[in-house]
C-alpha cells in the first residue's frame, strides 16, 4: 500500500473523484466480461478502490446479463455497505434508488418490479434460498469481500457450489483478497476427472487480476508500540488537525465504548481549540447505530469544519466515504466467538489481520491521495494473521442449522463446508435446536414449529418465544410481536440529546417496568403509540429516537404478515387494548415472561448479593447492562437475550425477571443434560 514514490503535496489540492472509465478496473472490462461469459465461476482480485463494487455489476448489467427478466445480486457483509454502494451505483447510472438499481437488507426492501441490480446482505440472499432455492431469479451472483469469510458468505459460497451443479446458466463472480483467490476457486472446481455440463476443473473458473488502486495511500506505523490505542488515536487526530491541511478523518476503532471514549475525549481537546482555527466534527459509526444516523458520515461536513469518525470495522471494507484523506488503524477488532460449552457469544478484542488493515488503509485513496497511520510498529503488522478466521469456526451455529435443515441439507455435519466448523459447534447447534423444539429425536426439522422458527427472519431463541406467544397458555402475541420488533433496535430505542444522561436516565425510568426490559420495551412502544406515531416532539421530551422507533413499527407489522403467512393472526385476547391487565387469572405481564421463557431458557443467570448475576453452572459472572433496570433494581433468577463482553466485564442485556420452575417446566430436556452434566 505504501506508495513512496508518490508526491504527497497533491493532498494539499483537493481533487474531484475520477470518473468510473478511468478506474483501474475499466481497462479490463472486455476479458473480465468474457471470463464471466466463458466461465461458471470468476474470482476477481483486486487492489481496494479499482472499482470491484461498483463498476462489475454495471458492466454486466450493460452487458444485457438482465434481458431475460433476470436480476444481478450482489452481497455484502453489511447493511452499510450494501445501501451506501446501491446508492452510489444509482447515481452513477442517474437512475433513482430502488428503480433499475436497488437494495435489500433485513426489514428493508428498496427494490421495485424494474430492479435490474439488487445490492443485498449475504445473510439476506441466504434467506432468499428459502423461497428461490436454486436462484432462479438471477442471471449472476456477485459475492464481495468473500474473503472476509462471513458465516453468511461461506454458507452462501457452499450454497452456490450446489446450485452450479444444477444451473447452467448460472454466473458467479467472488471477489476475494489475493491470498483466498486459489483456495475459492479449487473449492468451486469440479474434482479430478469430474464435468460439471461438460467443464472438467481445468476450464471450469478463472482468476482475474486487478492492477493498480485509485489513488496513493501512504502507510505509516508507530516507532514504539503504544500500551492505549484509543488516547494514541485521539492524539494522532489532533496532530493531523494541527498540523495537516484539509481532509477527513478515519479511526478504527473496536466498539461503542472506545468510540464514545474517543469521542468524549476529543469534545473535551476541542474546546481548547482556537476559535479562528477549522473545526472538528466527531462521528460515531458501528452497527447498532439506526442507519439514519450511519448515514451522517456520508454527508459533507459544514464549511470550514473537518470531519473526524470513529468507527468499527463495519467501515472497513466496500464503502467510500468522500473526503476522507487520513486513515487511523487501531490494529485492532472486535470479533465473535461463541463458547460452545457455556453457550456464550462473547466479542473479544483481537488483533485485526493483514488482510483486514490493507482494507482499513484502502478507505483513503479513494476520491483523492491519503495516508494511513497505523496505530502499531511495523513488525506487529509483520506478525498479523494474513486472513481473518473464519466465523463459521467461532459462531453459534444454530441459526445457520437451522436454515441447512430448511433447504432440505439433512446431514449438516457432512455438508461441503469452505472450512468446516469444530464438532463441537454444530453439536451445540442441534443440541440447543432440538431444546427448543425446532427438532426431533432424528436431527429432523419438526413440523410446524421448526420449519416457522428457520423462516422467521429472527434468532431461533427469539422465533421460538413468538411463535410459542400465540399458544393459548401465554396468549400474549399482540405484546410478543411488540416486544421482537423492538429487540431488533439493538438498544437504540432511547437516545441522549446532546449527551444529557440525566434526562435520558429519567426518561428510562419513566417507562420502566420492575420485572424487566422487555415489558419495559413494551412500555415504550405502546406510549409511543398512544403519542401519536408521528409525534417527533414527544419522542424528543421523552429521549426516544424517533426514526427508530418508527422502524420498530414497520418490523412489528413485518413480523405480523409472515405469522399471518403461517396462519396466525393476533388474537382479541392479546390486543394492545389489554395493556398489561391480568387476563384468565394469570397477569398477561407473567405469561409474557413465561414466553420469553420458552425461548431464552439457555440464558439464565440470577442475581448474587453483590448485584452482579451468575450463570447456571456458577462459573461465570455477568453483570446487568447499564441500560437495564436490572442495573440498578434487584432480582433473583433472570432471562437475558443478549450477551456484550467488554474489556473488562461481561454485560447481558435486555432482561426478565423468571422464576427458576419455568426453566425446567418449558426446557425439561435441556436441564435434564445441564444436571446430568454437574
Ligand atoms: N460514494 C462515492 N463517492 C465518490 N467516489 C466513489 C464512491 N463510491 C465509489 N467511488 C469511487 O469508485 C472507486 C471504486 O469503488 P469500489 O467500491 O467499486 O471499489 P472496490 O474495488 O470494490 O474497492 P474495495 O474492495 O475497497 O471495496 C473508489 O475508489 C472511488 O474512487
Amino acid at each position: 500500500m505504501t506508495d513512496e514514490d508518490e508526491d504527497l503535496s497533491s493532498l494539499l489540492v483537493p481533487q474531484l473523484y475520477k470518473p468510473p472509465a478511468l478506474l483501474p478496473i475499466a481497462q479490463l472490462k472486455d476479458q473480465l466480461l468474457y471470463t464471466i461469459e466463458a466461465h461458471p465461476v470468476t474470482i476477481i482480485v483486486g487492489e481496494t478502490g479499482s472499482g470491484k463494487t461498483t463498476q462489475i455489476p454495471k458492466f454486466l448489467l450493460q452487458t444485457g446479463w438482465c434481458k431475460n427478466g433476470q436480476q444481478i445480486a450482489v452481497t455484502q457483509p453489511r447493511r452499510i455497505a450494501a445501501t451506501s454502494v446501491a446508492a452510489r451505483v444509482a447515481e452513477e447510472l442517474d437512475t433513482p434508488l430502488g428503480q433499475t438499481i436497488g437494495y435489500s437488507i433485513r426489514f428493508e426492501d428498496v427494490t421495485s418490479a424494474i430492479t435490474q441490480v439488487k445490492f443485498v446482505t449475504d445473510g439476506l440472499l441466504l434467506r432468499e434460498m428459502l423461497v428461490d432455492p436454486l436462484l432462479k431469479r438471477y442471471s449472476v451472483v456477485m459475492v464481495d469481500e468473500a474473503h472476509e469469510r462471513s458465516l453468511s458468505s461461506d454458507i452462501l459460497l457452499s450454497l452456490l457450489k450446489k446450485v452450479l451443479r444444477k444451473r447452467e446458466d448460472l454466473r458467479v463472480v467472488v471477489s476475494s483478497a489475493t491470498l483466498e483467490a486459489g483456495r475459492f476457486l479449487d473449492f468451486f472446481n469440479p474434482e479430478n476427472g469430474e464435468q460439471v455440463f461438460g467443464k472438467s476443473r481445468e476450464d471450469y473458473g478463472r482468476i482475474v487480476g486487478i492492477e493498480g488502486r485509485t489513488f496513493p495511500v501512504e502507510v505509516q506505523y508507530l516507532l514504539e508500540p503504544t500500551t492505549n490505542y484509543v488516547e494514541a488515536a485521539v492524539e494522532a487526530v489532533m496532530s493531523i488537525h494541527e498540523n495537516e491541511r484539509g481532509g477527513d478523518v478515519l479511526v478504527f476503532l473496536t466498539g461503542r465504548e472506545e468510540i464514545d471514549d474517543a469521542i468524549d475525549m476529543i469534545s473535551d481537546r476541542i474546546v481548547d481549540l482556537p476559535s479562528t482555527s477549522q473545526k472538528l466534527m466527531p462521528l460515531p459509526l458501528y452497527a447498532g447505530l439506526p442507519s439514519e444516523e450511519q448515514m451522517f458520515v456520508f454527508q459533507q461536513p459544514p464549511a470550514n469544519t473537518r470531519k473526524v469518525i470513529f468507527s468499527t470495522n463495519i467501515a472497513e471494507a466496500s464503502i467510500t466515504i468522500d473526503g476522507i484523506v487520513f486513515v487511523l488503524d487501531s490494529g485492532y477488532v472486535k470479533l465473535r466467538n461463541y463458547d460452545a460449552h457455556l453457550g456464550i457469544e462473547n466479542l473479544n478484542v483481537v488483533p485485526v489481520s493483514k488482510a483486514s488493515a490493507t482494507q482499513r488503509a484502502g478507505r483513503a485513496g479513494r476520491t483523492r491521495p491519503g495516508k494511513c497511520f497505523r496505530l502499531y510498529t511495523e513488525v506487529a503488522f509483520e506478525r498479523l494473521e494474513e486472513a481473518t478466521f473464519p466465523e463459521i469456526q467461532r459462531s453459534n451455529l444454530a441459526p445457520v442449522v437451522l436454515q441447512l435443515l430448511n433447504l432440505g441439507i439433512t446431514n449438516v455435519v457432512r455438508f461441503d463446508y469452505l472450512s468446516p466448523p469444530p464438532s463441537s459447534l454444530i453439536t451445540r447447534a442441534l443440541d440447543l435446536l432440538y431444546s427448543l423444539g425446532a427438532l426431533d429425536t432424528t436431527a429432523r426439522l419438526t413440523k410446524p414449529l421448526g420449519a416457522r422458527m428457520a423462516e422467521l427472519p429472527l434468532e431461533p431463541m427469539l422465533s421460538k418465544a413468538l411463535l410459542q406467544a400465540a399458544n393459548p397458555e401465554f396468549g400474549c402475541l399482540s405484546e410478543m410481536l411488540t416486544i421482537a420488533a423492538m429487540m431488533t433496535l439493538q438498544g437504540n430505542a432511547f437516545v441522549s440529546h446532546d449527551g444529557n444522561k440525566k434526562q435520558l436516565d429519567n426518561a428510562r425510568r419513566r417507562f420502566a417496568v420492575a420485572e424487566g426490559d422487555h415489558l419495559t420495551l413494551y412500555n415504550v412502544y405502546e406510549a409511543f403509540v398512544k403519542a401519536g406515531m408521528q409525534n417527533v416532539q414527544w419522542c424528543r421530551e421523552n429521549c426516544l429516537n424517533h426514526k427508530s422507533m418508527v422502524k420498530a413499527s414497520s418490523v412489528r407489522k413485518q413480523l405480523a404478515a409472515y405469522l399471518d403467512r403461517f396462519g396466525v393472526k393476533e388474537t382479541a385476547l392479546a390486543s394492545s387494548s389489554s395493556g398489561l391487565l391480568s387476563v384468565g387469572g394469570i397477569p398477561i405481564a407473567e405469561r409474557v415472561r413465561r414466553c420469553l421463557t420458552t425461548g431464552f431458557f439457555a440464558h439464565a443467570a440470577r442475581m448474587k448479593s453483590d448485584g452482579s448475576f451468575t450463570t447456571i453452572d456458577g462459573k461465570t459472572t455477568l453483570w446487568a447492562h447499564p441500560s437495564s433496570v436490572f442495573f440498578h433494581r434487584k432480582a433473583d433468577w433472570v432471562i437475558y437475550t443478549e450477551i456484550l463482553s467488554t474489556r473488562d466485564k461481561i454485560y447481558i442485556r435486555d432482561l426478565s425477571t423468571v422464576d427458576m420452575d419455568w426453566l425446567a417446566e418449558y426446557a425439561p430436556e435441556y436441564y435434564k443434560i445441564k444436571n446430568g452434566a454437574r
